[in-house]
C-alpha cells in the first residue's frame, strides 16, 4: 500500500507544555482514518502541524515521500492538503458560489471555465448547489457544515483533514453528513477525521488511532482499538480493573 502522508517522531511544545509527543502516524492512500482522543489531546495540533500552520520542534512530515515539514502553509495546500476547521469560519457576507471559488482560484494557473465547473462538482457533492446564490451567513449550522467540507475540497485535496465536522448536529444532519463524507472518500481522497460523535467516524473509517497526552496510545482496527482496556480507560473513563 502507497503511504500518501507520514508523521515521523514529530514533537511539539507549546511553553512548557508538550503537546505532541514523538507522534509517528502513516495515512495510506485512499484510506480513512479516524482520530480520537480526550480534549486537549493534541489532535487539533496535529492538523496544524500537517498544514504547516504550527512549527514542530522534532520529527518530519512527509507527504507522498516528500518532506514538507518546512514548506509553508499554501504550498501544502496547492500539493493537495485540504482541511475543514472545527468551528466554520466562512466569508459570512460572500455567496456559497464565492465561497466555492476562493478555493477553486487559489494559487491560480486554473482557466476560468475549469474553476467554475469544479465548484459546481463540489457544490453538487456537498449537497448544496441549491444554495448557491445564498450569502452564508445565513445558512443553518448544517448547511455551514456542509460549506466548511465544500471549501476544504475547492482546492482539490488528495488528503483531506476532518475537523470534528459533526459535531452539534441533530442524529439526522450528522447522517446526512456522513453519507457527503462517504462519497468524498468513495472518489479517491484520503481522509484523517478527528470526531467526538464516534458511531458517526467508525461508520466512515476503516483504522482508528487514539492519541493520549500528544501519544500514540492505540492504532488499528476501529473495533479493537475501541475494546481496548487502556481506550477505555482513557477515553470512556472506564475503570481498567472493572472492564
Ligand atoms: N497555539 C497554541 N498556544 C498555546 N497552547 C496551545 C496552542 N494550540 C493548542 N494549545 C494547547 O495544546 C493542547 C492541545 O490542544 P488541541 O486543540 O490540539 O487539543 P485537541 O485534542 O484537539 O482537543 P479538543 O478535542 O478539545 O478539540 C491544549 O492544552 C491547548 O490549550
Amino acid at each position: 500500500m502507497t503511504t500518501i502522508l507520514r508523521l515521523d517522531g514529530v514533537s511539539k511544545s507549546f511553553g512548557a507544555l508538550k503537546v505532541i509527543d514523538d507522534l509517528s502516524i502513516s495515512l495510506a492512500q485512499g484510506e480513512a482514518l479516524g482520530v480520537i482522543g480526550p480534549n486537549g489531546a493534541g489532535k487539533s495540533t496535529m492538523f496544524n502541524l500537517i498544514t504547516g500552520g504550527v512549527a514542530p520542534g522534532a520529527g518530519r512530515i512527509l507527504f507522498a515521500d516528500r518532506d514538507i515539514t518546512r514548506l509553508a502553509p499554501p504550498a501544502r495546500c496547492r500539493l493537495g492538503i485540504g482541511r475543514s476547521y472545527q468551528i466554520p469560519q466562512p466569508f459570512a457576507g460572500m455567496t456559497v458560489f464565492e465561497n466555492v471559488l476562493v478555493g477553486a482560484t487559489f494559487g491560480g494557473g486554473r482557466p476560468e471555465r475549469h474553476c467554475h465547473d469544479s465548484c459546481i462538482a463540489v457544490l453538487q457533492t456537498t449537497g448544496l448547489l441549491g444554495k448557491a446564490n445564498r450569502l452564508a451567513g445565513s445558512l443553518t449550522l448544517l448547511e455551514r457544515k456542509r460549506l466548511e467540507l465544500a471549501r476544504a475540497l475547492s482546492i482539490g485535496p488528495k488528503v483531506l483533514l476532518l475537523d470534528e465536522i459533526a459535531g452539534g448536529l441533530t442524529e439526522g444532519e450528522c447522517q446526512a453528513l456522513v453519507e457527503t463524507i462517504r462519497a468524498v472518500h468513495r472518489s479517491g481522497v484520503s481522509l484523517i477525521w478527528i470526531e467526538h460523535v464516534v458511531h458517526a467516524l467508525l461508520s466512515v473509517a476503516s483504522r482508528l488511532v487514539v492519541i493520549n497526552f500528544g501519544r500514540l496510545l492505540a492504532d488499528g482496527e476501529p473495533q479493537a482499538v475501541m475494546n481496548d482496556a487502556r481506550v477505555q480507560s482513557v477515553y470512556m473513563g472506564i475503570d481498567e480493573a472493572a472492564a
